[in-house]
């Protein structure tokens, strides 16, 4: 490990380690990553995660939640479920409405698709799948084998015939289109992908994708250390502090010639940032922090996706499965394709959407947001508001997401919360970086998010009821009789709802300064020189999947960015932006 590199990156995640693959690939750049995880045996993968607990949630009956984030080389893609899914087409094209402009106009869905391709290597569906309705379209995805060296999507053969009846019947529901591929950015049914290694059946992450076997000599991991504070010389960022794990008093730092890339999760970076002195003034001046720059959004417009673990029936008959899925699969090892359901707010509820749109858009936008917010925060929500109340009234805009077990039992996920939380580092602990920061999730605070959950259990239970299923009978078990009013329902959601599927994004998000915004379309942090952030923190809202792999496509983005950013006019632009 040298003294210096052209590039510090901060968390050997998800994000950190496909930068730094891409940046260190011509080898015109040393790259250094620095993950405070541990680089697990080959083979021997348990787990690790930190132990954080959130701050008491008022809209979910005051309890708390454990916070689950990847403690290890490979960060959180090395312990999430491998669900591998994209956002729909329009989650993309907000992020443009939400940005500045300033770089090529990239940030919609057209830019990111090219970012998906060169990201993710699809290993098609088989043959046999056919049978179950899986539809695939190749112009969604990359495919070049000649590397071991990406992260996979693949198919597997086995698919469970007692899903099928749920898929006719949902084609059936006005409004439900089966989409022509997972990827083609349009809600409807689908069949989705892992991810799996094809090869050996094994996780694909991006440890194995852009770190193991790349030995290059200008690409160095740093593990079990702990990135302390950014240091700056003068407005510029010029390395870190670090310390090894368990040894803070062995502090040291590497310093960075071209840029310091932040890429430590949504849930440590903004924790980094404000121990450097890079958040709201009045929390740092609080915590004893010597304010670098005060950016009132570092922190805020915390997302995650909420969901409820079950909302079940019994069937009295269970539906046939058709003749023709009576076929013998050889299971090919590599795991299960499930088939899931994204659906707007007018398909969830024709008689309702227009009212809950109504009445989000004519909210008070500081109503639901944390006491005291800034006003530029409050700007920057505003303009989330309209244009979430904009969606939906669209069907192209996913506001439920649920996956078919086969069995008659649910798990519905609101994939567009309109609440915010915050992640905001403890003043009375000040620049202590072992202590978590406070992660306040404020599930449920705005009350659109659980009218919007009451509308998604009776759509479960008028699929489930009526229409194509109704002629078997099925009853409710969860949540089951005396819950028939939306008031009952509305506090049944409360008293059930999980504030987390383990997608925290947004708490560095990628918006004008003055929405509250930390960085700009060049992910660039606003009011210093060399420092980015690359990872979920800078989603300025939610995508309605799984979050992965839009923070690889993100990571595949910025690396293209970064060396298009290097031609000297750019940097002017950069140093133009940032000051
Ligand atoms: C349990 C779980 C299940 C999930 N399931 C799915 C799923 O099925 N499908 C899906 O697509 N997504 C899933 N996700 C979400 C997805 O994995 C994340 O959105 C994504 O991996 C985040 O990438 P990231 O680069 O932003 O952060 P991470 O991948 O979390 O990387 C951040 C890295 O920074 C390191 N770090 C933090 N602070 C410091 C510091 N001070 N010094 C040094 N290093 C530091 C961390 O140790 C970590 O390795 C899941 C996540 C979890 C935790």
């Amino acid at each position: 490990i040298k003294n210096t590199y052209d590039y510090v990156i901060v968390g050997g995640g998800t994000a950190g380690l496909t930068v730094g693959d891409r940046l260190s690939e011509s080898g015109k750049y040393s790259v250094l990553v620095i993950e405070y995880g541990y680089l697990e045996p080959e083979g021997q993968r348990p787990g690790t995660l930190y132990n954080i607990t959130s701050a008491p949630i008022s809209g979910l009956n005051n309890k708390t939640f454990p916070v689950v984030v990847g403690c290890v080389v490979g960060g959180s893609s090395a312990v999430n479920g491998m669900v591998f899914q994209r956002g729909t087409a329009k989650d993309y094209d907000i992020w443009k409405e939400l940005g500045d402009g300033s770089l090529r106009d990239s940030w919609n869905w057209v830019g990111m698709l090219r970012y998906f391709k060169k990201a993710i290597q699809l290993t098609p569906p088989k043959p046999e799948t056919a049978a179950f309705g899986l539809r695939h379209d190749a112009q969604y995805w990359g495919r070049n084998f000649s590397t071991n060296h990406t992260i996979f999507a693949t198919f597997g053969n086995v698919i469970s015939p007692k899903i099928y009846p749920f898929y006719e019947a949902a084609k059936k529901v006005p409004g439900i289109n089966v989409s022509p591929d997972a990827g083609s950015g349009q809600p409807g049914l689908q069949y989705y992908q892992t991810s799996t290694n094809p090869y050996t059946g094994e996780r694909s992450y991006s440890r194995t994708g852009h770190w193991d076997g790349l030995n290059r000599a200008n690409y160095d991991l740093l593990t079990a250390t702990r990135v302390n504070k950014i240091i700056f010389d003068r407005n510029r960022a010029a390395g870190v502090q670090v310390y090894p794990r368990g040894e803070r008093d062995k502090k040291t730092v590497i310093r960075a010639r071209k840029e310091v890339i932040l890429a430590a999760g949504a849930i440590h970076t903004p924790q980094i940032l404000q121990l450097s002195g890079i958040g709201p003034a009045d929390l740092l001046r609080r915590a004893g922090i010597p304010v670098k720059v005060d950016l009132p959004g570092v922190g805020y417009n915390f997302q995650d996706h909420t969901f409820i673990p079950a909302v079940s029936f019994s069937w009295s008959t269970s539906p046939p499965i058709p003749l023709h899925l009576n076929i013998s699969v050889v299971n090919d090892g590599l795991g299960r394709t499930s088939l899931g359901l994204s659906i707007g707010l007018p398909v969830i509820s024709p008689s309702s959407f227009n009212r809950i749109a109504s009445r989000y858009e004519s909210q008070d936008p500081a109503a639901y947001l944390p006491k005291g917010t800034h006003k530029t925060i409050i700007r920057g929500y505003h303009k989330q508001q309209q244009i979430y109340a904009r969606e939906m009234r669209a069907k192209g805009f996913s506001f439920l997401r649920a996956t078919f077990s086969g069995d008659p039992s649910f798990v519905p996920i609101v994939i567009h919360p309109v609440s915010r939380g915050t992640v905001l580092i403890d003043p009375a602990t000040g620049s202590d970086v072992e202590v978590e920061p406070i992660v306040d999730y404020r599930a449920a605070s705005n009350p659109i998010d659980v009218d919007v959950a009451v509308e998604e259990v009776k759509f479960l239970r008028r699929f489930l009821t009526g229409g194509e299923l109704s002629g078997y009978n099925a009853t409710e078990v969860v949540p089951g009789p005396g819950y028939e009013s939306d008031e009952a329902l509305a506090s049944w959601v409360r008293a059930n709802t999980i504030p987390s599927v383990y997608h925290p994004v947004g708490t560095a998000a990628k918006m004008p300064r003055e929405w509250g915004g930390v960085v700009g379309d060049d992910l660039l942090v606003y009011g210093v020189r060399g420092l980015s952030v690359v990872d979920a923190s800078i989603m300025p809202t939610i995508v309605a999947a799984t979050t992965s792999m839009t923070v690889y496509a993100i990571a595949e983005k910025v690396s293209d960015d970064l060396d298009f950013l290097t031609l000297n006019y750019l940097i002017k632009v950069r140093a133009g932006a940032s000051s």
